[in-house]
């Protein structure tokens, strides 16, 4: 298994997303990006297993690692490196039992109560937001603003649970998202629908702290 390191992670769609989404996981990785999320909210569950399928092959021997969204059949299944979870999906302790230790889990952090439930035996990295409005994920919950991402990975530090931040992230907010105490920032689309994935990423990985 990949560890997941968290200072660039890029969430991508390789079904109903770019064009060509295996060019854009190369240009992102060689811009920086550092770990790479499979999410496909509307595939079928075979799209998504062939999608991370395809994911995991082009990234093999890189060191980035490659997690599912939701699935945890699908992770497993596909030779993933790891699942990330929410409120909907099959919750982390029952997946930490099937899974066994060589899968991370994600767990996703809206507000206190999902910080409450995260147990740190069992989850590896809490995605906190959406941090500001985001057009990629239209059920998201309300966004924290920095201010209630400051306190969110005040609790992740406090838990001893590395953190990343997410929605609407960009190279222009980017700083300041980090200075609020995560450890890395969770992009979709200021990459994935960039015009040059590979520069996007790389202006995402020298924002100055805010
Ligand atoms: C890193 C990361 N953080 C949060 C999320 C959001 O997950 P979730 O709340 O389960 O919503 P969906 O992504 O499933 O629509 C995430 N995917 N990744
Ligand atoms: C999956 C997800 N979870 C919370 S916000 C979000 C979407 C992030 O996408 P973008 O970086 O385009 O705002
Ligand atoms: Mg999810």
């Amino acid at each position: 298994m990949t560890p997941l390191d968290p200072r660039l992670y890029l969430v991508l769609d390789p079904v109903h997303g770019p064009a060509d989404p295996l060019a854009v996981v190369h240009a992102a990785v060689e811009g920086g990006v550092t770990a790479v999320q499979v999410r496909a909210p509307a595939a079928t569950g075979r799209a998504l297993f062939d999608a991370t399928r395809a994911v995991v092959a082009a990234l093999a021997g890189t060191g980035v690692a490659v997690i599912v969204d939701d699935r945890l059949d699908v992770a497993l299944a596909a030779g993933a490196d790891g699942v990330h979870l929410g409120r909907h999906d099959v919750p982390p302790a029952q997946a930490r039992r099937i899974a066994g230790s060589g899968l991370s889990i994600g767990w996703s952090v809206t507000g206190p109560g999902d910080l409450r439930a995260a147990d740190p035996a069992v989850v590896d990295l809490l995605g906190i937001g959406p941090v500001f409005a985001t057009a990629t994920k239209p059920d998201a919950a309300p966004a924290t603003g920095l201010d209630g991402l400051r306190t969110l990975a005040d609790g992740a530090r406090a838990l001893g649970v590395p953190s990343v931040a997410i929605g609407g992230i960009d190279a222009g907010n980017a700083g300041d998202v980090l200075a609020a105490g995560v450890d890395g920032l969770a992009v979709s689309s200021a990459i994935a629908a960039a015009p040059d994935p590979g520069a996007a990423a790389r202006a995402l990985r020298a924002a100055p702290l805010g």
